[in-house]
């Protein structure tokens, strides 16, 4: 579990990129921080690490201060992946993936051999272990950066707007790729996006952060969808617009779902249509 305990961040210069953020991040869960460019998404997640140190208050982890933890080896126990995969351009594949392990003083042998491991956990074919990251493509390169994450094998990890800066369709499988490797690895994961779609696809959890990265609202997807906490909320994540705003229609050859846009998104099935009122449901007896 991650905590935050009245942090505020104020950078030389005076930009309050943070101002008495609380929160409570459960371990084994994915948690979207999501919000507009500029609410403090990036600043947060680092003060878990420490690339950034808060102005005032505490991030703990387990309940203990991170500010008391050696930044470096707090650094090292923490996989971060960033939007640009943050690779070394003049090491391999391998060796990228292997850094960690190796600044932590694993031998060169074993730290290859769990890297070669590592690219296959992330999806990766082993040939691509020699090459640079130059030879890669842009979605190679992320699934670099995230078996680099996880080399040190983290319980928590770090996401950055990691799959920022590739196609939607690249992006799509990374996604699909995140939620497989959280079911296998149940890690505590805190991703930052500015995507309201990828923040409901991947979140357990998901922070609403305005200026300041002042909490607009915390919860489940579905307590954000059925209960957006106000106009600003609703208006973020599009709540009368196209397929958040579904409807059932009945057609002359079934039952249908509508978007807001009265585009049909799909059929319901008798199984899974809600029971019209003064039936029971199941139906046995
Ligand atoms: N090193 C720094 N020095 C000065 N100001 C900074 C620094 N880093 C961030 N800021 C400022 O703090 C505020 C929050 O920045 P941050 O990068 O955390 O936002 P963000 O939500 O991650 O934005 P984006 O989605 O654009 O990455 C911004 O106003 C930014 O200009």
């Amino acid at each position: 579990m991650i905590e935050f305990r009245s942090v505020s961040k104020t950078f030389p210069g005076g930009a309050r990129a943070v101002e008495e953020f609380s929160l409570v991040i459960p371990a084994r869960r994915i948690t979207v921080l999501v919000g507009s460019s500029g609410s403090g998404k990036t600043t947060l997640l680092r003060m878990i690490n420490r690339m950034v140190e808060p102005t005032s208050g505490t991030v703990e982890i387990d309940g203990a201060s991170v500010l008391e933890r050696d930044p470096v080896t707090l650094r090292r126990s923490i996989g971060y992946v960033m939007q640009n995969s943050g690779l070394m351009p003049h090491f391999t594949v391998l060796d990228n993936v292997a850094t960690v392990l190796r600044l932590n003083g694993t031998s060169r042998r074993d730290a290859h051999a769990r890297a070669r491991e590592l690219l296959g956990t992330v999806g990766l074919d082993q040939s691509l272990a020699e090459r640079y990251p130059s030879q890669l493509s842009g979605g190679q390169q992320q699934r670099v950066g995230v078996a680099r994450g996880l080399a040190a094998d983290p319980n928590i990890l770090l996401m950055d707007e990691p799959f920022g800066a590739v196609d939607p369709i690249v992006r799509t499988e990374l996604q699909r790729e995140l939620l497989r490797l959280q079911r296998e690895l149940d890690k505590t994961v805190v991703f930052v996006t500015h995507d309201i779609d990828e923040a409901f696809l991947l979140g357990d959890r998901i922070v609403i952060l305005g200026a300041g990265a002042r909490i607009v609202q915390e919860g489940t997807p579905e307590e954000i969808l059925t209960a957006p906490a106000n106009d600003f909320v609703a208006a973020f994540i599009g709540a009368d617009r196209g397929k958040r705003a579904l409807r059932v229609e009945q057609r002359a050859h079934g039952t249908v779902v509508v978007d807001a846009d009265g585009r049909v998104q799909g059929t319901l099935s008798p199984e899974s249509a809600p029971a019209s009122p003064g039936t029971t449901a199941g139906g046995m007896d």
